[in-house]
């Protein structure tokens, strides 16, 4: 049965027009109601918005946070490739959010960072890595610093190993202690297993110590964020990995051991990434033809 067109309800009627989509820069962000609802936890824990991303060539993640209870929901990028930046910055844009750092838990060999395109394309942003990297940026890290988004930061915690710069950020509210607690551990810690030890300052001995010092002695239900997975994982808890990383739960010969016979073939991208990396990825990307 055809209905007459007064019968049938508007927003339908609209639905059958075919518009076309306004470009990204043109589209007007969400309104704060909607990015609140987006917001993970309760209570304190509703400031915090939060998005695990994901770059397949690299298998690598990046992830968003940001203050979405503060008026310019200022808000914080691990971790950014290169390749998605454009996909990054669009969401932050379609949120209503101001990115105000771009951070890496360490020097990557395997991608290049997207911070040194993020500057170019939103001047402002703040590049941020430790000072033990020894890699360029606006603005260096140590143990026990703060970085501060809002009422919401995330605390800076030395885990060397993987590379000699690697840290892990863990957040934190100036008001109350979220829980559970994020922790993102770069290459330190991926999910039952950890990164290779092989080049880059990297040794085993002190990445056990790393791991077992500073994330393992976190809260049990800490959630653990990795900077890549290989095999399809996307969190773990602290308990978690304690029980059953099949690296980190050895003693410690037995690690070295393991460490020493990973026989990983070298990052396909090492020679580019690692001199970008060094100085915050790409400034000044070739024009597009
Ligand atoms: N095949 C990839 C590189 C894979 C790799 O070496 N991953 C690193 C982290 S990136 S520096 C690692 O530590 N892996 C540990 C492991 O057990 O897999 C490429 O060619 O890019
Ligand atoms: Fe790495």
């Amino acid at each position: 049965m055809v209905l007459p067109l007064r019968l049938i309800p508007r927003v339908a009627a609209a639905a059958r027009l075919p518009r076309a989509p306004l470009p990204i820069s043109r589209r007007a962000p969400l309104v704060p109601a909607l990015a609140m609802a987006y917001s993970t936890g309760s209570g304190a824990d509703r400031r915090l918005l939060f998005r695990q991303l994901f770059e397949k060539e690299s298998s690598t993640y990046t992830y968003l946070l940001a203050d979405v209870a503060d008026p310019n929901k200022p808000a914080v990028l691990i971790d950014p490739v290169d390749r998605t930046v454009d996909r990054d910055l669009n969401l932050i844009n379609e949120l209503g959010l101001k990115l105000v750092y771009a951070m890496n838990t360490h020097v990557h060999a395997d991608h290049v960072t997207g911070t040194g395109l993020i500057k170019t394309k939103l001047p402002g942003v703040k590049s941020v890595i430790s000072r033990a990297s020894g890699a360029k940026a606006d603005h260096f890290v140590d143990h026990g610093d703060k970085i501060h988004f809002g009422n919401l930061f995330l605390e800076v915690r030395a885990t060397p190993g993987h590379t000699a710069g690697c840290v892990t950020y863990i957040t934190g509210d100036a008001d109350s202690q979220p829980s559970p607690r994020m922790a993102f551990t770069g290459d330190a810690l991926i999910i039952r297993a950890c990164g290779r030890t092989d080049f880059q300052g990297g040794s085993a001995d002190l990445l056990y110590q790393s791991v077992h010092s500073q994330i393992f002695t976190l809260p049990k239900d800490t959630l653990l964020y990795p900077a890549h997975d290989y095999k399809g994982f996307t969190v773990s808890t602290v308990e978690e990995e304690v029980a059953y990383n099949a690296r980190l739960t050895k003693d410690k010969e037995t690690f070295k051991t393991i460490m020493d016979n990973l026989n990983l073939p070298y990052p396909k991208m090492i020679d580019a990434a690692v001199p970008a990396n060094m100085v915050c990825g790409i400034q000044d990307p070739p024009p597009k033809i």
